[in-house]
């Protein structure tokens, strides 16, 4: 039987902070026992706008409770990554998913997710090592596996994503076709700042030159979109030529694909993916192009 949940654990109208991985399932189990859907926005936290577009996509669906994680995630970070310099903000997380009203925000400690023993994770496949997984070896082996334990935890109708970090969606997506997994995952499009630059919790490392030097790779999205119609060569060469212009931008990949990462076809959807570092800091960000329409 399900236990009757306590004003502790969820109050409606307010939103309960959570740590404790069994105590969180034991609730949305009875909020969906209640009749209620569960939808999941997993997040690192330092919450900017495009956090909370995921927030208001998730109440778009209907009748769900909104469940928030922030969790800065080990196991995604190599070892010369930025995991301690991370940024770490949960009361001003919490207040910004008050103000979004979502109602359980769920923060483990790292041995709450991690126990000591823990041995099997989730194999991405191939497109785990290409394009972020070539730069960040065994990144993807983390998110999912840390995804599929929130999953399993929370046990949500619902999952949302943002298309900002294209890769990790389409991995997610595909982990839970290939896991079988019962939940719905959701894309949301990219928030961008007024010059075009993709929101990010590590844009706060960006120096104020390093942040003008930073539209570039939305700017290079553009630029090959606009000449998409005269194909791929046309796209990269556009692209590439805009990050060329600004020497701060050290590339690491730009690379045109299918919608779903597979190679990309001569004419019809693909999508234009970029990663650079500006300074110290690395960015990544992606377009979707129509290849070959012929009116250029
Ligand atoms: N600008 C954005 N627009 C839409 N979704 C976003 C945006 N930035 C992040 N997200 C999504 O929010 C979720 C949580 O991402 P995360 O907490 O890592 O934030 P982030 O800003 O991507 O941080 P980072 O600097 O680590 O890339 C992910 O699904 C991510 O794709
Ligand atoms: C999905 C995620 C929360 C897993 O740690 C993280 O990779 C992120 O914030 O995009
Ligand atoms: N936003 C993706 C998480 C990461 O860069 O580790």
């Amino acid at each position: 039987m399900t236990k009757p949940l306590t004003k502790d654990d969820y109050t409606p109208g307010g939103v309960t902070l959570h740590h404790d991985p069994d105590r969180l399932r034991r609730v949305t189990r009875a909020l969906r026992a209640a009749g209620r859907n569960i939808a999941l926005v997993p997040t690192m936290g330092a919450l900017h706008e495009g956090h909370r577009k995921l927030i208001r996509e998730a109440h778009v669906l209907q009748n769900t409770v909104v469940v928030v994680s922030i969790f800065v995630n080990p196991t995604q970070f190599g070892p010369n990554e930025d995991f301690e310099r991370y940024p770490r903000t949960l009361e001003a997380d919490v207040e910004v998913c008050r103000e979004e009203r979502v109602g359980l925000v769920f923060a483990p400690g790292v041995e709450d997710m991690y126990p000591a023993g823990g041995q099997v994770t989730v194999a991405p496949g191939p497109l785990g090592e290409q394009l972020e997984g070539a730069t960040r070896p065994g990144h993807f082996a983390g998110v999912l596996t840390v995804v599929a334990k929130l999953l399993n935890i929370v046990q949500p109708n619902y999952a949302l994503f943002g298309e900002k970090d294209y890769q990790q969606l389409t991995l997610i997506r595909r982990m839970v076709r290939d896991l079988n997994l019962p939940v719905d995952v959701v894309g949301v499009p990219t928030v961008r700042e007024a010059d075009g630059l993709a929101l990010s919790s590590r844009n706060r490392y960006l120096s104020e030159d390093e942040r003008a030097a930073a539209t570039a790779l939305s700017a290079a999205l553009v630029a090959g979109a606009h000449v998409s119609g005269q194909g791929a060569d046309a796209v990269l060469k556009a692209a590439r030529d805009t990050l060329a212009a600004v020497p701060e931008v050290d590339l690491d990949y730009l690379e045109l694909r299918a919608p779903d990462l597979g190679p990309a076809p001569e004419n019809g959807d693909g999508r234009l993916l970029v990663a650079a570092r500006v300074g110290t800091t690395r960015l990544i960000d992606n377009a979707p192009v129509l290849l070959g329409a012929g009116d250029e």
